[in-house]
């Protein structure tokens, strides 16, 4: 299959329900399970201390470190499976990347916060590719200013496997959240491939 671009005004959105094989996702999965150096960070919320409800990590060219909530990120350098990964997401996309962030959502009660991956250093038009393994979870995407559209927040129900481009006003005009869920579905690898400037 190939990407499959989704309507939605004032965004850029595209996704491939089958990128990777379910063989190819499974074991990629378990792949990046047992090697990544995972961490457990901490972030400030109001001024509190709290830990992620998710195992992160950051890995990309030497000199694309992040800044993000107060953190200063430096990356881990690519490892043989993710050097493949991008090399295969930047021949479906067409477009480069230069990192790549990986959350583990290890059960349902994992999730991620309404956000837009806007910071400065991805540029006006951020373009990044979202490959999720393991277990199926819902991507919720909702406008930013409420107030000014008429629009509706759209749940896409993201498989293993599945390759997800968010591209163009994306970023500037929508959120997007992990909601936790109750279905207790295992656990979910999401890899966001980004070009950090
Ligand atoms: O896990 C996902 O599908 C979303 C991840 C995400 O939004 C991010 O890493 O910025
Ligand atoms: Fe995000």
């Amino acid at each position: 299959m190939a990407l499959t671009s989704i309507a939605l005004p004032n965004a850029e959105l595209a996704l491939d329900s089958t990128f990777l094989s379910p063989a190819e996702a499974q074991a990629l999965l378990t792949e990046l399970t047992d090697t990544i150096p995972w961490k457990h960070e901490a972030i400030k919320l109001f001024g509190k201390e709290v830990l992620q409800p998710r195992l992160t990590a950051w890995h990309g060219d030497p000199g694309a470190s992040y800044r993000y909530s107060g953190l200063q990120l430096t990356p881990q350098p690519w490892t043989p499976a993710l050097q493949q990964l991008r090399q295969r997401v930047e021949a479906a996309t067409g477009a480069q990347f230069n990192s790549v962030l990986l959350n583990l959502y290890r059960t349902g009660q994992d999730s991620m916060g309404w956000h837009a991956d806007n910071e400065p250093e991805l540029g006006p038009r951020p373009v990044i590719a979202s490959l999720s393994l393991g277990a199926t979870r819902t991507f919720r995407l909702k406008p930013r200013d409420p107030l000014h559209t008429s629009h509706k927040s759209i749940s896409l129900e993201l498989p293993s496997g599945s390759l997800l481009l968010m591209s163009g006003p994306t970023q500037q005009h929508w959120l997007h959240a992990l909601p936790k869920t109750t279905r207790v579905p295992g656990p979910r690898l999401n890899l966001t491939f980004r070009l950090v400037r």
